[in-house]
């Protein structure tokens, strides 16, 4: 039995998404290991964002289930929460392709703002906010310390202070990550994490993944179009094309999939064994 279906933190089952005659993405199911990284890959269009869409919410699937497994108690129904809850109550964290940091905050009010939920909730309707008591001082103390662990994890103590759309890009890249990592997520999804960086940050980038892996024993789940950072991190890869899971499996098992080399070069099967011969991802 291969790992990711002994112990998976997502399940999803027949994942469809229709925009009108459009499908893009057609009767999909596969399973996220708790402790892996796993890559979802495929051409341009293949539908990897509208999975993610589905998945944190931001789109309604219009079939299918997601089934967030927590590891005791009851699992969540993805498809039937909202992005808050799913985010909230669910523990599903996600950055996006393109950088969503509220640029004139500082680093570390950013770190801040992703723990909102717990603050108000410590604070009794604000309540205990106002007076600067209680629960909601201890609730604060304990934020600012988590925000200043993940600033020390991806090496922006230094630059707490600044407005967080001041820091140079890849900086901001691992901001983000930061920041989901605040909302301490069972499942951190990223979309393109790599995209924009130069070898030495995608090295980096690596680096932090592994580390919150082990570490932090959560599942991470990317999209990313860089071959060389997917082949290299991955436990587990799925492809789409087309809407479709075309394969999934282990690196090796994808590096030499004959459909796969296909979808990505858009060769017709007749020339298949040709090009397969000749190109390796
Ligand atoms: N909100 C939407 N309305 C209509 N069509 C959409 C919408 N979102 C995505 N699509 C379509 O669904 C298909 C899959 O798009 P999606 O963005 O998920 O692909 P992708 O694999 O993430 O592509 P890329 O690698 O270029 O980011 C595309 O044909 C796209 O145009």
């Amino acid at each position: 039995m291969i790992s990711w279906h002994e112990d998976p933190v997502l399940k999803v089952e027949h994942l469809t998404m229709r925009f009108g005659g459009l499908v893009a993405i057609d009767d999909v199911s596969f399973d996220v290991g708790r402790h892996d990284i796993t890559a979802l890959i495929g051409p341009n269009g293949a539908g990897k964002t509208t999975v993610f869409n589905c998945i944190t919410g931001f789109y309604k699937p219009t079939e299918g289930t997601m089934e967030l497994r927590q590891p005791e108690g009851p699992a969540f129904r993805l498809e039937r929460l909202d992005d808050h809850q799913i985010n909230a109550s669910a523990r599903v964290a996600r950055t996006f392709q393109n950088i969503r940091l509220f640029a004139g905050m500082t680093v570390l009010e950013n770190l801040m703002v992703a723990q909102h939920n717990g603050l108000s909730r410590a604070s009794a309707l604000t309540v205990g906010a106002i007076l600067g008591l209680g629960n909601f001082a201890r609730a604060e103390k304990a934020a600012v310390e988590l925000a200043r662990h993940w600033l020390e994890r991806v090496g922006l103590v230094s630059r707490a202070d600044e407005p967080a759309g001041d820091l140079p890009y890849g900086d901001q890249r691992r901001l983000e990550i930061a920041r989901a990592m605040c909302t301490r997520p069972l499942l951190l999804c990223l979309d393109e994490p790599a995209a924009g960086l130069n070898a030495r940050e995608s090295d980096g980038l690596n680096e932090l993944l592994y580390s919150i892996r082990e570490q932090e024993k959560i599942a991470i789940f990317l999209i990313e179009h860089d071959m060389s950072v997917v082949m290299a991190i991955s436990d587990h890869i799925i492809v789409l094309d087309y809407g479709k899971k075309i394969a999934d499996g282990t690196p090796k098992a994808i590096r030499d999939d004959a459909s796969v080399i296909a979808a990505y070069l858009g060769v017709p099967d007749e020339e298949l064994p040709d090009a397969v011969s000749e190109v390796r991802l």
